[in-house]
């Protein structure tokens, strides 16, 4: 279970991080928190013990992103996000070579279905576009895919042992799916054969915020 602090400020943070304890030992920092002085509190995480995903969705020319990942693979973090796009692998697997750094591939966000896709402009279903960015990716080097519960089965198949499956799009039964459009259970999740569930409001909207990742964490243990 990877918890995404995504929080206005680094004191809401420090707050959720000291609620949630020993519950929790792996963190997602993304855009909200990032620009609002993440960046230092990811690394105070990291020197706490604790395990750090920058989500921070690289996408740019070949030589910004070269440069940006051998930032951040300066930090110690244990994942980073960059867009499924075969430039911006390329250049973000290049620049973490001999790092402990692994870059994890957005394939089609969460909040996407067909419909939204084809407003995009991309012919096609969200399955056939994940499949084709997963290709790319694992054709790139890239260390794991993001994509929905939906689609892990099929990407494990496609792609054989190796890939991290990270999945956000995490939602207990019951829990409101605000703009997540493909969906499922963290026992789904797990059983279809993620990695990793990445998990933001249900737990850190949650009106017991650690009892609610400990439930989660059991339903976790309960299905591998
Ligand atoms: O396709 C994607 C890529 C990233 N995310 C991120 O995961 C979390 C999910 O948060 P919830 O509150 O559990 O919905 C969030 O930080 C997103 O930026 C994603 O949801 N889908």
């Amino acid at each position: 279970m990877i918890v995404a602090l995504d929080l206005p400020s680094v004191a809401d943070a420090e707050a959720m991080t000291a609620r949630l304890g020993e519950a929790v030992s792996f963190y997602k920092v993304g855009l909200e928190l990032m620009y609002a002085g993440g960046l230092d509190f990811a690394r105070r995480l990291i020197g706490e013990g604790k395990k750090v995903f920058l989500d921070l969705k690289f996408h740019d020319i070949p030589n910004t992103v070269s440069r940006a990942t051998e930032q951040v693979a300066r930090l110690g973090a244990a994942y980073l996000t960059v867009h499924a796009y075969p430039q911006t692998m390329r250049a973000a697997v290049a620049a973490s070579q001999g790092s402990g750094l692994k870059l994890l591939a957005v394939t089609v966000m969460t909040s996407y279905d067909d419909a939204d896709i084809a407003e995009a402009g991309y012919a096609g279903t969200v399955k056939d576009l994940v499949a084709r960015r997963a290709r790319q990716a694992q054709e790139a080097g890239v260390a794991g895919l993001i994509l929905s519960p939906e689609e892990v089965a099929a990407a494990r198949a496609l792609l054989g042992p190796g890939m991290d499956l990270v999945t956000p799009g995490i939602r207990p039964a019951g829990a409101a799916l605000g703009d997540q459009k493909r969906a499922a259970t963290p026992a789904s999740a797990i059983q279809a054969g993620a990695t990793a569930l990445v998990i933001g409001r249900p737990v850190t909207q949650a009106s017991d915020p650690r009892a609610a990742a400990e439930a989660i964490a059991a339903e976790i243990a309960g299905a591998l």
